[in-house]
């Protein structure tokens, strides 16, 4: 078998022109939707993605600020900015960008960050929420997986998932959001003994590890969707997830690297500020 590949680029595409009539419905109505995005230091990947957003942004009629700081700002400062965001009518949407400095407690500033513009939905109250399958502000990542497996008519409802990774940002929320939906869930992470024998029992398989060919053919059932959400930048200047290419020899449907899940984090950026401007200013349908 030689697996489907799902291409997370062009339905991010096809998300951002959606997005795009919903925020020019809104600014009709004289609302603006404004995402600040609050960046520290000079780490020249973290500066590609925020000029990512931003440039996805503007694509689809969302206004955007940046705040940049050096990275030797007091935690004082951010949290400073970050009070005058949340006081700010006009800003909808409020992402600091990760990782902080290590001097800074990146906890103490995402609790700062009101839970109504809590567009990463790194908040506790948010995550206590997701947790409760109420309304909240899904964290972008495992949001995107989701709609790329509504989007690919996989309904997980049933499935035996597996979740490799159990980061706060993705393995976890993930984990939650698929349970939410149904399936039966198995977190597994570096710390998981027989890593293989979790994976192999898995119809939805997503790895979110940060290795690169971390998982190899024969960790996959055959038939699996595999879900790379893994993002690594090797010596050579490539980039690759965390799923060896002999997996597509296996598996029924797979996320290639880049093309997958990242650009449909960022479209899920953009939809989560459009909700947060239409539910702060009332305009929620
Ligand atoms: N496509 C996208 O939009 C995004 C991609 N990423 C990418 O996804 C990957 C993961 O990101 P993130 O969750 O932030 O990373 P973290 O480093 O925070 O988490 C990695 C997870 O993998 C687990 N792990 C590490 N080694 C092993 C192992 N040998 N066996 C099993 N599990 C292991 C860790 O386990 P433990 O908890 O025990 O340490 C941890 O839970 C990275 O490549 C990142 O760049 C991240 C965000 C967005
Ligand atoms: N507060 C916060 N929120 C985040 O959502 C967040 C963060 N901090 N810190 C870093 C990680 C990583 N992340 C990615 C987003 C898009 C791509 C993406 O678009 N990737 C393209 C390739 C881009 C390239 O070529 O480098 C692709 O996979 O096709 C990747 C990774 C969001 N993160
Ligand atoms: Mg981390």
């Amino acid at each position: 078998m030689t697996a489907e590949l799902i291409d997370g680029k062009a339905i991010a595409q096809a998300l951002r022109r959606r997005i795009a009539e919903r925020v020019h419905a809104l600014q009709e109505r004289g609302v603006v939707p404004t995402l600040a995005v609050v960046l520290v230091g000079e780490d020249p990947a973290s500066q590609v993605y925020v000029r990512n957003k931003v440039a996805a942004c503007a694509e689809v009629g969302i206004r955007s600020r940046k705040y940049e700081f050096p990275a030797d700002v007091t935690v004082e400062r951010l949290l400073a900015c970050i009070d005058a965001l949340n006081g700010d009518a006009e800003v909808d949407g409020i992402l600091v960008q990760l990782p902080l400095p290590p001097h800074i407690d990146e906890t103490l500033v995402l609790e700062r960050i009101a839970v109504a513009k809590d567009v990463d939905g790194f908040h506790a109250e948010n995550v206590g929420r997701l947790v409760q399958g109420r309304e909240c502000f899904w964290p972008c990542t495992p949001h995107g997986v989701m709609q790329l497996l509504a989007w690919e008519g996989i309904e997980p409802q049933g499935m035996d998932a597996v979740v490799v990774g159990r980061s706060n940002i993705v393995g976890k929320p993930m984990a939650l959001m698929l349970l939410n939906a149904g399936a039966t869930v198995t977190v597994a992470h570096s710390r998981t003994r027989e890593l293989a024998a979790h994976t192999r029992r898995a119809d939805l398989l997503v790895v979110a590890v940060g290795k690169p060919e971390f998982i190899t053919a024969e960790m996959v059932k055959p038939g699996a969707v595999v879900i790379d959400v893994g993002i690594n930048r090797l010596p050579d200047g490539r980039l690759v997830g965390d799923v060896a290419a002999e997996v597509r020899e296996v598996a029924s449907r797979i996320t290639p690297v880049p093309g997958g899940v990242g650009p449909m984090t960022i479209a899920m950026l953009l939809e989560n500020t459009l909700l947060a401007a239409q539910r702060r200013r009332g305009t929620a349908p």
